[in-house]
């Protein structure tokens, strides 16, 4: 199985369980987070979800490209990405707070994944970066509206999209994206941070996210992420991507 989802006295983990792969998210992986996403719907003594990765190398290593390197025309690509795009979409939506435990590398697309989440714990020694630019494309899952809808001074979120490269973690705090960053045991980290919040009410805690939702429902959100996403896989036909993807995959061989 891609992935793992344990729920322990209410608090969901999602596991990407790929760790042969970095932990790319590949179609069994949004099949994964569309199932947790409907538990968690649908079970209203959920308090949190915590989406993770296996391993320590990779949190999630984005889109799994030996095998989305086959779509090849602007409609296969938005087919991929509006289906992962509707699944970030609903994950930052969620009513229950959700927490990135990255605990390892998160790129491309899983620095989306990371950023539609409300809190990210970073391991010191993960680096993570929108590097989907290296490969001459843009954010293709609607990372690149969450990553500025963040209270990141917009300067800094926009040279986070257009470096493209990975940061460490201690830059990932400094500008604010990384809300923690910590040593030793990811398990330990995310049982320090909830430590006070799981005392309060779970209503508190939606009552509050709400807020920050009604006003991304206000900003019509929704239309700006399929915008962002329909840009990215009019990016997908050129060579330049095509050519990078395939340099990536035949690196290793
Ligand atoms: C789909 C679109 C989506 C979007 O946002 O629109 C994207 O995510 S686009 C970006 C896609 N992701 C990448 O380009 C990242 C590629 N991976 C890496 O940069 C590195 O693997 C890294 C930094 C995650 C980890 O580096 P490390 O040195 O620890 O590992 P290796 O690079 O040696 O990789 C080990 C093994 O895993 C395979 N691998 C890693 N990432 C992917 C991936 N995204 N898709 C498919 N396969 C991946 C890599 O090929 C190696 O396989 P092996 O058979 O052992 O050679």
């Amino acid at each position: 199985m891609a992935y793992k989802i344990e729920n322990n006295e209410g608090i969901v983990t999602f596991t990407i369980d790929r760790e042969e792969k970095r932990n790319a998210v590949n179609d069994e992986v949004m099949e994964g987070l569309k199932k947790v996403i409907t538990y968690i719907k649908e079970h209203n003594e959920v308090k949190f979800l915590v989406i993770t990765g296996s391993g320590e190398q990779a949190f999630c290593s984005g889109g799994d490209l030996s095998e989305f390197h086959l779509l090849k025309t602007e409609e296969q690509a938005f087919g991929m990405l509006s289906k992962m795009g509707n699944i970030l979409y609903e994950l930052a939506t969620l009513p229950v707070p959700t927490i990135a435990l990255v605990n390892g590398a998160a790129v491309g697309g899983g620095c989306e994944i990371a950023t539609a989440c409300d809190f990210r714990l970073v391991a010191s020694h993960a680096r993570c970066g929108f590097i989907q630019g290296t490969l001459a494309i843009t954010s293709g899952w609607g990372g690149g509206t969450y990553l500025l809808e963040r209270r990141l001074r917009y300067d800094q979120a926009l040279k986070m999209l257009i470096d493209s490269k990975k940061y460490d973690a201690a830059h990932l705090h400094e500008i604010g994206w990384a809300t923690q960053v910590f040593e030793g045991s990811k398990d330990q980290a995310l049982e320090e941070f909830i430590f006070d919040i799981r005392k309060i009410h779970p209503e508190v805690h939606q009552a509050y996210k709400q807020i920050e939702l009604r006003k991304w429902q206000e900003r019509n959100i929704y239309e700006r992420v399929m915008q962002e996403i329909r840009l990215c896989a009019k990016l997908w036909e050129s060579d330049a991507h095509n050519e990078a993807v395939n340099r990536f995959l035949n690196k290793s061989k």
